[in-house]
C-alpha cells in the first residue's frame, strides 16, 4: 500500500490506527507493506516514521500500540518522499518493497492529500506506472463544483479503470450507518411507515465540538457545505430515503441511491442558513476578512412518489456545544386527536420519532406516548432504546475507516461513492454554490445561528435533548 499524505492529519487520526487495528484483528493480507508517502521537507526516515505511527496508534488508535501486535506490524512501514516531479525515491522503495515480497503483488494507493494535488499526484502515477493495475483509494471532496467533479473523474479515469477507483466517504463506513440498511429492510414494521403518509419530516444533524484545528488551508478552500453536507449528509440522505435494492451488492445500492439523488431538487439558497463561528478570521492561516462559512444548515425535499413534501432538514458545523451524529424522522400524527397537549404530563404533544445515533458505537430510540399510572388519563413521554455497546462486543466491530479500507483490500465497492451520484450532488448544489447567503455569526460553544430554527419551524431541531416544553406543531 503507497498512503499518499502519510504525516497528515487524518493518517494520523484515523487510518494509521485503523490499519493497526486490521494488522491487530489479523485482517490484513498474509504479507503486506504500506509505503508512506509525502512531501521531501521533513521527510521522516523509516524509523522516525515507525515512530510517528506507533505514537499515531497510541494517542487516536482505540487500544495503544500493545507489544505483541506491534512488532509485527512495524517491521511492514517504510516511508519515501515523492513529488509529481521527483518520484524515483518512492518508485524505488515500491520496487524493493515489491521484490521482498515476491510473486504478484496487488498495489493498492490512498489518496489522502489536500484536494488540490490530487490531480499532480494522478498524473505522477500514470506517467510513473505507479498506477498500472493498482487500485486508487482517493478521498474527498470529489471536486468543488460540477464542472471541477467531471474534470476529476475524467483525470482519474485516464489512469485507473472505474472499477479500480474507490471514493471514500468513511461515513458509509460506520457501522450504525450501515444498521439504516438493516433495519429498514429487515424489518416490515418500519419499512411500511417509511414514506410520506407516515413521516412529517426528517432530520439529518452532525454538530461538530471541534473547530477547523489547523486546517486553515483546506478549510478556506472548502467550508463546511462542501466539507460536510455535499458528501456526508447527502449520502446519509441516500441510505435513509433509497427504494429496496434488488440485492445487497454493490451495483443495486449504487443505483438506488443515485435515484434518490436524481430526484433531490436543487439547493434553495432561500431555504439555507450559512454561519461562522466567532473567532474563526483569527484563526492562523484564515483570512482576517474570510466568507467562509463554518456551518450550514438548509432543507431540502425529494420528488418522488415516497417523499413528496417531506422536508429533510440537514444541519451541521464546526465550533458548536456537542460532537453527533443524529437522525430524526418525526411522524405524522395519529389521524383522530382523542389527546390534546393538555392531556400530557409534559403539557405537550409531543410526536413519535425515530432516532438514530450513529456515533461509535451508535443506539436506536423510538419516543412514544404512554398513558401515566393513576385513575385519571394523562399521557407521559416515553422511549424504547437499543444501544450496540449493551447488545454486541463492540471489539467485533470496524470504525469507519478500517471497514472501509479492509473493503478496498478485498474489492467490495458497496460502501463506496460513485462518479455519477457524485456529480448530481454538485449539480443540484449549484444554486447555493452561485448565491450564498452570507454567514451569520454565531457563538463557539452554541448551536448556531438562531436564524437556523426558521428553517425547521413550526417543528424544531431534535437537538440539543431533552425537548424540554417545546411545543411541536406539525
Ligand atoms: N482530517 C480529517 O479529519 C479528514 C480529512 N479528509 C480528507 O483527507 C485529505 C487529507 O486531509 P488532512 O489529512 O486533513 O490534510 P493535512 O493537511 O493534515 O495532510 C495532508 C498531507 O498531504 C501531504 N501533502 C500536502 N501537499 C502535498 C502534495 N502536493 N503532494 C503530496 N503530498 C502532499 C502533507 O505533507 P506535508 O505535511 O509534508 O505538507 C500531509 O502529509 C483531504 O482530501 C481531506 O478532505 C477526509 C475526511 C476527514
Ligand atoms: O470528512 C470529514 O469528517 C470529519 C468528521 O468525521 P467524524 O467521523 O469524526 O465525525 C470532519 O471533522 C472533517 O472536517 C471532514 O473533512
Amino acid at each position: 500500500m503507497i498512503l499518499f499524505g502519510a504525516t497528515g492529519d487524518l493518517a494520523k487520526r484515523k487510518l494509521l490506527p485503523g490499519l493497526f487495528h486490521l494488522a491487530a484483528a489479523g485482517m490484513m493480507p498474509a504479507r503486506y507493506r504500506i509505503i508512506g508517502s509525502g512531501l521531501p521537507h521533513d521527510a521522516p526516515g523509516t524509523d522516525d516514521f515507525r515512530t510517528h505511527v506507533r505514537a499515531a496508534v497510541d494517542n487516536y488508535g482505540r487500544t495503544g500500540h500493545g507489544a505483541g501486535s506491534w512488532d509485527p506490524f512495524a517491521v511492514n512501514l517504510d516511508f519515501a518522499p515523492a513529488t509529481p516531479t521527483e518520484p524515483q525515491a518512492l518508485r524505488d522503495a515500491v520496487a524493493k518493497a515489491e521484490q521482498d515480497l515476491g510473486g504478484p503483488v496487488q498495489r493498492l494507493i490512498y489518496l489522502a492529500v489536500p484536494p488540490d494535488a490530487f490531480v499532480a499526484t494522478v498524473r505522477m502515477l500514470g506517467v510513473t506506472g505507479l498506477g498500472t493495475g493498482a487500485k486508487l483509494v482517493i478521498e474527498k471532496p470529489f471536486g468543488h463544483d460540477l464542472d471541477s467533479a467531471k474534470a476529476l473523474n475524467r483525470e482519474l479515469r485516464a489512469v485507473f479503470d472505474e472499477d479500480r477507483i474507490y471514493r471514500i466517504d468513511h461515513f458509509l463506513g460506520k457501522e450504525a450507518v450501515q444498521n439504516i440498511l438493516a433495519f429498514r429492510f429487515g424489518n416490515g414494521l418500519f419499512e411500511s411507515v417509511w414514506n410520506a403518509d407516515h413521516i412529517d419530516h426528517v432530520q439529518i444533524e452532525v454538530p461538530e465540538r471541534l473547530t477547523i484545528e489547523g486546517r486553515a488551508d483546506f478549510y478556506e478552500q472548502t467550508g463546511a457545505f462542501r466539507d460536510m453536507v455535499v458528501t456526508h449528509l447527502f449520502h446519509l440522505l441516500g441510505f435513509l430515503a433509497m427504494e429496496a435494492p434488488a440485492r445487497l451488492d454493490a451495483a443495486s445500492l449504487h443505483e438506488q441511491a443515485e435515484t434518490v439523488f436524481q430526484a433531490l431538487n436543487p439547493v434553495d439558497p432561500a431555504r439555507t442558513v450559512l454561519g461562522q463561528y466567532d473567532g474563526y478570521t483569527a484563526e492562523p492561516g484564515v483570512a482576517p476578512d474570510s466568507t467562509v462559512e463554518t456551518f450550514a444548515a438548509l432543507t431540502v425535499e425529494i420528488d418522488n412518489p415516497r417523499w413528496a413534501g417531506v422536508p429533510f432538514h440537514l444541519r451541521t458545523g464546526k465550533g458548536m456545544t456537542q460532537s453527533r451524529h443524529t437522525i430524526t424522522l418525526t411522524f405524522t400524527k395519529a389521524p383522530q386527536d382523542l389527546f390534546g397537549p393538555a392531556d400530557c404530563t409534559s403539557g405537550r404533544d409531543a410526536p413519535n420519532e425515530l432516532i438514530f445515533e450513529l456515533s461509535d458505537p451508535g443506539s436506536i430510540s423510538i419516543s412514544f406516548r404512554t398513558k401515566a399510572p393513576g385513575a385519571d388519563t394523562r399521557l407521559d413521554d416515553a422511549s424504547l432504546n437499543f444501544h450496540y455497546a449493551d447488545s454486541f462486543t463492540a471489539a467485533h466491530g470496524l470504525l469507519g475507516y478500517e471497514r472501509l479500507l479492509h473493503d478496498a483490500m478485498t474489492g467490495d465497492h458497496t460502501l463506496f461513492t460513485q462518479a455519477g451520484g457524485i456529480e448530481r450532488l454538485w449539480e443540484i448544489s449549484a444554486p447555493l454554490l452561485a448565491h450564498p447567503p452570507r454567514p451569520l455569526p454565531y457563538r463557539q460553544g452554541s448551536w448556531g445561528p438562531a436564524e437556523t430554527d426558521r428553517l425547521i419551524a413550526p417543528a424544531s431541531w431534535h437537538l440539543p435533548e431533552p425537548r424540554d416544553g417545546r411545543p411541536w406543531q406539525g
